[in-house]
């Protein structure tokens, strides 16, 4: 680190960019990227270097604005039904819309209004006062007003005004140019072979992505090698054409993380570690007179750090208000715990239920690039804030609009993949609909189903002391005369998922309690945990003779995975999860899935393609297709 480094650690994000700012300026970087004239029809997008000022009016001249004939106001006065004015071929002249007024008319009469006599006369009915449909010069611009300030994003509506007002060529900021340079030796390009171990260079796609839709120039470099002197030296290369340096990875702790390093020795660092989760490990600096970001290599990480850092300084390169994103108050749909000492930018889902906005976390890991994928909306825990309650008030920005988000289907619960699936061919059907679910386990959508946070919970709740499914659940946490109906989506296989010809030779539930047998289990509440608490009940095993009962997993795709990658011999699932590997697969039991929802909910409209969609045979077939599923009672109400 250079003598002169300012740096700062662990400080909240808007005192980060300040600390940059300065940093920056100190470094001689420019304040502002260079203006530049263009064609007005070719400058939607950038920012006006000066302030635009009308040279002409416009209309021009004074105008009619309707068609009919233009008339003096003064020969129709007292014209009404009664007494009738007829104004000679001489004393009007047709006119249509644009048209300039002819000399010595100041109105216009719509043409609906006019009666013609057959000798080439117009009759009025009614007196008109001057100026009556007529657009008078400068109207809409006056010449020598100020049209549009320095520092405006044009838009396709700006332009056009300028143009209105004469201008043929405006002064505005050029285009940001922003370098990517990917780092580490296990990045490749996208699209080329993998070995293990081997990573692909998204992140670069999605900067230059995110930069070009910020309205600025992106260029990514080849992929640099974890070797300081190569990162150095690609720097380098960057800062010539760049007004803004991304490079990504090698931000934090590892042995092979020089970002810090090389952008000290190429100038300074300002920042290094931000209290913002994901993006914590960011760099903040110059190299030269070029700005710099080292953006951590987590594609949450990456794509937030675009946001919250890159975002506001490309904006003020170009002497613009950052582009910001409205926002909304929502109920978080289950508890949100948070970290104290980060702002924790939480991904959610969101949807109206009952007229209030739902807002239902997505996974939380900074690698898990499709929570942004799925989010509707971003929400920060402060770092003061020790996080939400479920159903507490929260403010949301939003990534989605209002009335998209309003024909959101929110299902909380168990996941499954029958849900998947209905939410692809319900938005094949209408791109306006959204079908969300999110898996909190059978249990915990029946709690978000009592307190109003879901439109339907998705179950399959085995009562160990019935045999019955969901039902008893039902009655004990939402009251038996709850006004709450229940839809079946399908019967499914649960079974021993197993490595691929079942090495161990597993037959059933009973094996588990074999001494060596590593079992991977589903986290308390689901639906699944329960089935295998229930087959054990019934075997006489106790859990503690499982050995793995106590490692849970929160998906059935989940449980697979760990199987697939060796590091347990079976967990409970279905025989999709199991397919979905390539793993084999032990029958156990087949338990019914079912759609809890409030009764008032079943008729509304918002529902009703999800109804009609049950009933489609091709909708069926193709669960069916999925594999250890029957859709023998589905879309039946069974309370
Ligand atoms: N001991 C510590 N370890 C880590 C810390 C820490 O404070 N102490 N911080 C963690 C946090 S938080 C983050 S975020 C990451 C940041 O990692 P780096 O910026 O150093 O990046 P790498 O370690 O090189 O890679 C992380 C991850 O991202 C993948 N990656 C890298 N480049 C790309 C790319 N161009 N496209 C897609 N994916 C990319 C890389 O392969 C790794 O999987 O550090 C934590 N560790
Ligand atoms: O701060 Mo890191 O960016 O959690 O993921």
């Amino acid at each position: 680190m250079s003598a002169e480094s300012p740096f700062v650690s662990d400080v909240p994000a808007a005192q980060a960019l300040a600390v940059w700012r300065e940093a920056r300026a100190a470094a001689g970087c420019p304040a502002r990227v260079d203006p530049v004239r263009m064609p007005v029809g070719a400058a939607v997008g950038r920012v006006t270097a000066e302030p635009v000022w009308a040279l002409r009016s416009s209309p021009a001249f004074d105008a009619a604005a309707m068609d009919g004939i233009a008339v003096r106001a003064t020969d129709t006065v007292g014209a009404a039904d009664t007494t009738p004015v007829l104004l000679a071929a001489g004393d009007f002249a047709v006119v249509d819309t644009g048209d300039p007024l002819p000399e010595g008319y100041d109105a216009v009469v719509m043409r609906e209004h006019v009666y013609r006599t057959p000798d080439g006369e117009a009759e009025l009915r009614a007196a008109v006062p001057p100026y009556q449909h007529v657009r008078s010069i400068g109207e809409d611009i006056s010449a020598g007003e100020l049209l549009l300030p320095e520092g405006h994003r044009l838009r396709p509506v700006d332009v056009a005004a300028c143009a209105a007002a004469g201008i043929v060529e405006v002064g505005v900021r050029r285009a940001p140019r922003v370098v990517i340079v990917p780092t580490g030796d296990e990045i490749r390009p996208v699209g080329a072979e993998l070995a293990p171990g081997d990573i692909l260079d998204t992140n670069s796609m999605m900067l230059a992505a995110q930069a070009r839709e910020a309205g600025c120039e992106a260029r990514v470099t080849e992929i640099v090698p974890d070797d300081p002197q190569a990162i150095t030296a690609m720097l380098m290369e960057a800062t010539r054409d760049a007004d803004l340096v991304l490079l990504i990875a090698g931000s934090s702790a590892g042995r092979d993380d020089y970002t810090a390093r090389v952008v000290a020795g190429a100038g300074v660092v300002a920042v290094h570690g931000v209290a913002v989760r994901p993006g914590h490990p960011v760099v903040l600096g110059a190299a030269g007179r070029t700005p710099v970001i080292g953006v951590p290599g987590y594609p949450v990480s990456a794509a937030l750090t675009f946001d919250i850092f890159a975002a506001p300084a490309l904006a003020e390169l170009e002497g613009a208000a950052p582009r910001e994103r409205p926002s909304a108050t929502a109920h978080l749909a289950r508890k949100l715990p948070s970290a104290i000492g980060m702002d924790d930018w939480v991904r959610v889902r969101l949807g109206r239920v009952r007229d209030r906005l739902v807002a239902t976390p997505l996974p939380r890991g900074a690698g898990v690039l499709t929570s942004l994928v799925r989010a509707d909306g971003l929400l920060v825990v402060p770092s003061g804030v020790e996080g939400h309650h479920a159903g507490e008030q929260v403010r949301v920005e939003l990534l989605r609009g209002l009335s998209e988000i309003g024909r959101t289907i929110v299902a909380i619960g168990s996941h499954d993949m029958v849900l998947d699936l209905a939410a692809s061919a319900l938005r094949a059907a209408d791109p306006l609909i959204t079908l969300a679910s999110s898996n909190v386990g059978s249990l915990g959508g029946l709690v978000a189903l009592r307190d109003g946070l879901c439109h339907v919970a998705g179950s399959h709740l085995l009562d160990p002391a019935t045999g019955r499914y969901t039902l008893p659940y039902v009655d004990r946490l939402l009251g038996t005369d709850a006004d709450v109906a229940v839809i079946r989506l399908v019967h499914r296989d649960q079974g021993l998922i197993v490595a691929p010809g079942n090495p161990l030779g597993l037959t059933g539930i009973e094996d588990l309690a074999k001494p060596d047998l590593r079992y991977v289990n589903r986290q308390r509440g689901a639906g699944t945990r329960a089935l295998l608490d229930h087959e054990l009940t019934g075997l006489g095993i106790d859990p503690r003779e499982v050995s793995g009962y106590s490692r849970e997993e929160h998906t059935h795709l989940a449980v697979a995975a760990a199987v697939a990658a060796g590091r347990a011999d079976a967990g409970l699932g279905i025989l999709a999860a199991a397919r979905a590997f390539g793993l084999d697969f032990v029958p156990v039991a087949r338990e019914p899935y079912d759609l809890v929802l409030r009764t008032g909910t079943l008729g509304e409209e918002l529902l009703a393609p999800l109804w009609e969609l049950l009933e489609q045979p091709e909708f069926r077939a193709g669960v069916e297709a999925l594999g250890g599923y029957s859709c023998a009672e589905t879309g039946r109400r069974v309370r």
